[in-house]
């Protein structure tokens, strides 16, 4: 039996997802931290990081879509669901690892396995029974999430009924900052509220009145409730990649930030 911490990382087809865990296994490797990746994309096809453990050994959606004759959506449900069954495959694969290992999941991008389907839930419960901590990094693209506001509210539903889904601690990641020039325009629309964000858009207003209203509505709602905060990733700059890892390994409580046991907590009252 191993143990140790995780981050599963999700979010929208194309979003950059391969592209972090590739950063973070190196960003890891200068820092003499093992981040290990397990890909858990049936559908992958080539990835630049090192892959430690590949679903494709147990399952690939090729051979699903060719034995079983099932379309591209439909196969990548049916090989979630072959893992899911067989999920001491995964166990004696993540076995092999050291005690307190690394791992990052590098997740499919079909956003109906995390927005309102159990399997990932189901899958990630497992994993955390094995004493892995497990955070969730949804991944955003900059260039699509900050080209409007209305896709900065629709970005932060979906990863908000992902939040709900998968019931994870769970960062956002604004990916391939790299590509946005105005930087001081995005941090400016990372820091607003999302009532100010829609109502200082002339172009949404313009838009049509009726979903202007209902945008302004939903963004009260994630005002109201503090739900979302995303963080800025520019792979091209180390301190970035630096800031990211240091709030997820906060979120999977990593050896550093881990909290004082209750142990030592009893022992401190007890010495008065
Ligand atoms: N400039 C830049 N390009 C990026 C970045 N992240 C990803 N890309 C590009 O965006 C495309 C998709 O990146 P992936 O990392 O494959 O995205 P993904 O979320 O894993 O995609 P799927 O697994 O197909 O859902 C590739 O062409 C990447 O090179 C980034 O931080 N900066
Ligand atoms: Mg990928």
């Amino acid at each position: 039996m191993s143990s140790g911490f995780g981050q599963l990382v999700i979010g929208p087809a194309g979003s950059g997802k391969s592209t972090y865990c590739y950063y973070m296994q190196e960003h890891g490797g200068l820092n003499r931290k093992t981040v290990k990746v397990c890909n858990l994309d049936p559908a992958a096809e080539n990835f630049k990081y090192t892959c430690d453990i590949d679903v494709r050994d147990l399952i690939s959606l090729e051979d699903v879509m060719e034995e079983l004759e099932y379309g591209p959506n439909g196969g990548l449900i049916y090989c979630m669901e072959y893992l899911l069954e067989n999920m001491d495959w995964l166990h004696d694969e993540i076995c092999e690892f050291a005690e307190d290992s690394y791992i990052i999941f590098d997740c499919p991008g079909q956003i109906e396995l995390y927005s309102h389907m159990t399997i990932m839930t189901q899958i990630t419960n497992k994993i955390k029974s094995w004493g892995y901590n497990l955070c969730a990094v949804f991944c955003c693209d900059a260039t699509i999430s900050m080209s409007h506001s209305n896709n900065f509210i629709s970005n932060s539903l979906v990863s908000l009924s992902t939040m709900m889904q998968i019931e994870l601690p769970h960062l956002n990641v604004l990916t391939k900052c790299d590509l946005i020039e105005d930087k001081k325009g995005m941090e400016r629309i990372m820091d607003s509220d999302p009532t100010q964000l829609i109502s200082n858009d002339k172009e949404a207003s313009k838009f049509n009145k009726k979903y202007h209203g209902l945008n302004s509505v939903i963004a009260n709602v994630l005002e109201d409730f503090s739900l979302i905060r995303f963080v800025s990733l520019d792979v091209t700059d180390e301190e970035s990649i630096e800031r990211v890892m240091n709030e997820v390994d906060m979120l999977v409580q990593y050896k550093d930030y881990a909290l004082p046991d209750d142990a030592a907590y009893n022992l401190q009252d007890e010495e008065g």
